[in-house]
């Protein structure tokens, strides 16, 4: 039998794929993020017609995240939650969290309350059947770029939150970080608390510096542990006192995350440097 030159070739990359993943820590790198995106493009196939059913309703995240809760173990990523008990409240809240990758939304999904939407940049909205996917489940889009676009969709989130008994998850750092501390906090998640007068639940994810770096493109198995702190009350806080909220909530937060990471409390605050 003679084997084609097209047939040399498919030999050859089924030969060669599976060393080189071995071989090259950089080559990982690459396979398991290009499948964590396309995973995760084909699930959004799937789960487009079951959430379009409904139309755009945040019940359609339930949906979402049964559909992505397996992906930790595709990857061998143990994620342990602590704090469970501070995420029994009935009303609505505010959901802050540290955000150092895409790979946060495992742990977002392992912990994601009933009715609780995030707020994502509106780029994500443009990225194929995964933004339809989230736009069906209601996450809510800011244009980063024109800053009272964004603000005057936050006050209409703090209304939606109320009228409808909705959560809301941002990430106030605004961007992801990947340096092993946390950035700045943008203040529209605690002015959007503070409208709604509603608390702020603080969710930690521990560095994944041992099983993650993007820089170093380093990709293995390895543990992630999330922390749900205690809620912060925004009752009878007006406007005035954001800036003074927000630095208290991420000096909370910057310390939970300094001891879930292994590292010194001091010296590794980004406002600090
Ligand atoms: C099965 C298949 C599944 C397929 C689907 C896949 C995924 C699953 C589903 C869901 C997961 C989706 C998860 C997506 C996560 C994406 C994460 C992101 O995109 S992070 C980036 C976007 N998020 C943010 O930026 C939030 C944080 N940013 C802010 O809060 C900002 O403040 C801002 C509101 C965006 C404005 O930012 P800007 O830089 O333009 O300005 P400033 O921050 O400097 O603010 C200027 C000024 O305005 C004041 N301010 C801010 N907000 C308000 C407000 N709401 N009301 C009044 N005033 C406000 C602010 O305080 C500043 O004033 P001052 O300096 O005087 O304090
Ligand atoms: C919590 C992470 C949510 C991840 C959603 C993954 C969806 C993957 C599916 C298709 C891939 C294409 C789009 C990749 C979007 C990555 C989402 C993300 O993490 O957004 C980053 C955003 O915050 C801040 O943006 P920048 O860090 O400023 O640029």
């Amino acid at each position: 039998m003679e084997i084609s030159v097209g047939q040399w070739i498919l030999i050859a990359v089924l030969i060669l794929v599976p060393l080189l993943y071995e071989w090259s820590a950089t080559f990982k790198y690459f396979c398991k993020m290009a499948f964590y995106n396309g995973w995760i493009l084909l699930l959004a196939v799937l789960a487009i017609p079951i959430c379009a059913v409904r139309g755009r309703n945040v019940e359609n995240m339930k949906i979402l995240r049964f559909m992505l809760l397996h992906i930790k173990y595709l990857y061998g990523i143990k994620i342990e939650v602590r704090g469970w008990e501070n995420f029994s409240l009935k009303e609505p809240y505010v959901v802050v969290s540290n955000h150092q990758s895409e790979l946060d939304l495992l742990g977002m999904m392992e912990i994601l309350p009933n009715r609780c939407v995030p707020i994502a940049k509106r780029e994500l909205m443009y990225a194929g059947t995964a933004g339809l996917a989230c736009w069906l489940a209601g996450v809510i889009f800011i244009n980063r770029k024109k800053t009272d676009d964004a603000i005057s969709v936050m006050s209409e989130a703090a209304q939606t939150m109320l009228r409808e008994d909705v959560r809301v998850w941002v990430f106030p750092e605004g961007t992801r970080n990947h340096d092993g501390s946390m950035l700045p906090f943008k203040r529209g998640a605690f002015h959007l608390a503070v409208q709604a007068q509603v608390p702020i639940i603080p969710i930690v994810m521990s560095s994944y510096k041992d099983f993650y770096n993007k820089k170093d493109r380093r990709f293995t198995t390895g543990k992630c542990t999330v922390r749900i702190l205690p809620k912060v009350d925004t009752r009878g806080l007006g406007s005035d006192e954001v800036p003074e909220l927000t630095e208290s909530v991420r000096k909370m937060m910057l310390a939970t995350f300094l001891e879930l990471s292994g590292e010194p409390s001091q010296s590794r605050d980004a406002c600090s440097q």
